[in-house]
């Protein structure tokens, strides 16, 4: 029988395009609900009751409502929203993260899903945090770039109507969201500086962080045993160098490319992802293939 799915906020950015991904798989039935009902506490909470698992793709607070909401339910969560992701009553859904966290995931009652720039700097710091190659107390700096989309329909519609004009620096105060999860999954006990940047253009993701004094080969070599055998993330040849890192190069994919770039002691540990795919949506669906025991990249 077809698992019974609702996205609450399934007309926003992340909500539209895990609905993209579901629609017409015939082991999903969608429940969805009309646009004059679609933030009635009410319907929601029906909606909530009748679906077998709940994806939330919603302001953190009301993803906070709705898994209150949901406390005395059977339903199962996926939660989108920055809410949750360090909260240890919920599991983070990177499956690709440690051995076991797919099995966590699989059998979790609430998923948390990694921000877009949390799974790029996670996927590379936490195998060479592991491997000894990179110290979780050291100086990091994280670098990265978003297309617009990032910021979910406000930012979108700042950028359509014009009102955004060129590429900009945010979060210059040192308090962006994903911080608390890049420590916590990337096992860093030093908060590193981020930089992060919006594009003039829609989707896309690079991030970069240079590690001084390391050896290419084994930073390398470290990222492809972690990586090995892996469907959606794979680590770009070491003599592969590009004249221009391109962030939109895996737009509409599930995917996150690694690349260690430079070779004379110092070096940049890059990663491509899709904000909306790997780094939102796709990732959500690829949880919610793992939690109802599907094959995992069903409809990626
Ligand atoms: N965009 C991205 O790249 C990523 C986003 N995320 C996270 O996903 C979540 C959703 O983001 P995004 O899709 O970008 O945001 P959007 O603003 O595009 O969409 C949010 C949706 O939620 C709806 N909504 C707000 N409050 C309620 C409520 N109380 N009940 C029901 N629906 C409500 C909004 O309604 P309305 O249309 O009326 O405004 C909107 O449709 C956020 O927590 C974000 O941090 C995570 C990773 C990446
Ligand atoms: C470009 C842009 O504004 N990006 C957002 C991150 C994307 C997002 O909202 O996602 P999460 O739920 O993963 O935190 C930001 O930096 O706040």
């Amino acid at each position: 029988m077809a698992a019974k799915v609702f996205i609450d906020g399934e007309v926003g950015t992340t909500g539209l395009q895990i609905r993209d991904r579901l629609v017409g798989r015939a082991d999903i039935a969608l429940i969805s609900l009309p646009e004059d009902r679609r933030k009635d506490a009410g319907a929601r909470a029906e909606a909530f009751a009748q679906a077998d698992l709940a994806i939330l793709c919603l302001p953190d607070d009301a993803a906070i409502e709705a898994a209150a909401i949901c406390a005395t339910l059977p339903t199962r969560l996926i939660d989108a929203s920055t809410a949750h992701r360090v909260n240890p009553d919920w599991v983070f859904g990177f499956a690709e993260m440690a051995a076991g966290q797919r099995a966590a995931i699989a059998g979790a009652k609430r998923v948390s899903n990694p921000g877009c720039y949390s799974t790029c700097a996670i996927a590379l710091l936490r195998p060479l945090v592991e491997a000894g190659l990179v110290s979780g107390e050291a100086d990091l700096s994280i670098f990265g770039i978003s297309g617009y989309s990032g910021g979910g329909k406000a930012m979108i519609a700042e950028f359509e109507k014009g009102e955004a004009n060129g590429a900009f620096l945010y979060a210059t105060g040192q308090k962006h969201k994903h911080m608390p999860e890049v420590m916590a999954y990337g096992k860093l006990s030093r908060a590193p500086v981020f930089v992060p940047a919006v594009g003039q253009y829609a989707q896309g993701m690079i991030v970069q962080i240079p590690v001084f004094d390391v050896d290419a080969g084994a930073v390398h070599a470290a990222l492809q045993a972690h990586y090995a055998g892996s469907q959606f993330i794979s680590v770009r040849p070491l003599d592969q160098v590009q004249p221009r890192e391109n962030p939109q190069a895996l737009n509409n994919t599930n995917k996150l490319e690694l690349s260690v770039l430079g070779d004379s002691g110092h070096v940049v540990v890059s990663a491509i992802l899709d904000n909306l795919g790997k780094g939102a949506s796709g990732a959500a669906v690829q949880n919610l293939n793992i939690m109802l025991g599907l094959d995992e990249g069903a409809g990626l």
